[in-house]
């Protein structure tokens, strides 16, 4: 009779190895190779890509994430490791980080739970709104991962986990920490990284996964709707993104009398370049250029308890 072992594959985006120009063009092409990102015809796409952009871009962002490294390395390589140690002192069973994209790998880490005898994946992909371009990348990695196999495990593979009552409530703690740290804000921003809108227009119900964790989130801080909002940020290439843009939205709000906000990314399970960088530096920036006061962000959830708290509820409902 096949006894089934469990095992956890956590699993997030992936992050360059180093804050420099070959580091981060490495990760680049890999990341903005895959066709669930940019789904431009390959033709057309691996020129654009090889001679127009990551030329440019690497070297600007390298120096991005230099103003964000810390000492052990790359913020989301650093929670990333701190949540998968928390996880493994919580769950009676292996647990492993593989990323999408660069290092630790997808491969290594579905390697690594098979030789310690795993013959049931739990894949938790730490993305709270499934979307296509980031749940669906993670599934097809793992397809990849299994081609050599003779065998395959079981697999429970989380979707998402939007309303999930631990995630809101983990969420929630957040939020009121920073409300007693800082002073109650005029309008508490929810600010989601973007997707092409035409990805949502083709079926990814990644928008309708946010509006559903900015619900539950307003539902449980019991705050009155005019005092929350959700904007999307890290717009890419010319095409329309899901609005309202983070960017546009923050240097509108002084002039509506918003004068103190406070920023939280909810769709961000570690901070990263995308938090630290350009929501905590350039939208404060563009908040307070435009005669905003008060601008505060509400770190990712990163290893907080609470955050742990909900990764073991999602493994231990799958095992
Ligand atoms: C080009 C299209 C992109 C889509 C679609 C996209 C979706 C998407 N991304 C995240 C989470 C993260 N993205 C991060 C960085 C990042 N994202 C893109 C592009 C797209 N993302 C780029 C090019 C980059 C790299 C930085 C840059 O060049 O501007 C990160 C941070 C990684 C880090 O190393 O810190 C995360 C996390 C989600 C959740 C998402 C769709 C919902
Ligand atoms: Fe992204
Ligand atoms: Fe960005």
């Amino acid at each position: 009779m096949r006894q089934e072992k469990p095992g956890v594959l956590l699993v997030n985006l992936g992050t360059p190895d180093a804050p420099t120009t070959p580091a981060v063009k490495r990760y680049l092409k890999q990341f903005l190779g895959d066709p669930r990102v940019v789904d431009t015809p390959r033709w057309l796409w691996w020129p654009i890509l090889n001679f127009a952009i990551l030329p440019f871009r690497s070297p600007r962002v390298s120096k991005l994430y230099a103003s964000v490294w810390m000492k052990e390395g790359s913020p989301l390589m650093v929670f990333s490791k701190q949540q998968r140690d928390a996880l493994a002192q919580r769950v009676d069973m292996p647990v492993e980080l593989g990323m999408s994209y660069g290092q630790p790998s997808l491969d290594g880490a579905v390697q690594r739970l098979l030789d310690q005898g795993v013959t049931k994946l739990i894949v938790l992909p730490l993305y709270p709104q499934f979307s296509c371009s980031t749940v669906a990348a993670v599934w097809d990695g793992l397809s990849a991962s299994f081609k050599p196999l003779r065998s395959l495990p079981e697999v429970a593979f989380i979707r998402d986990y939007a309303e999930h009552p631990a995630y809101i409530a983990a969420l929630k703690a957040s939020v009121e920490r920073s409300f007693a740290q800082h002073g109650e804000p005029d309008l508490l921003v929810l600010s989601y990284h973007g997707i092409p809108q035409r990805f949502a227009d083709e079926g990814d119900d990644y928008p309708q996964r946010c509006k559903d964790t900015t619900e539950a989130l307003a539902a449980a801080l019991g705050i009155a709707p005019h005092k929350i909002m959700m904007t999307f940020q890290s717009r890419f290439g010319r095409e329309p993104w899901l609005t309202p843009y983070t960017d546009e939205t923050m240097q509108g709000l002084p002039a509506k009398g918003i004068k103190h906000v406070q920023v939280m990314s909810p769709g961000f399970s570690a901070d990263c370049l995308e938090t630290l960088e350009e929501i905590s530096e350039q939208n404060c920036e563009f908040f307070l250029h435009a005669g905003g006061e008060k601008f505060e962000y509400i770190p990712a959830l990163n290893a907080d308890d609470e955050h742990i708290e909900m990764m073991v509820q999602l493994v231990n409902a799958r095992r």
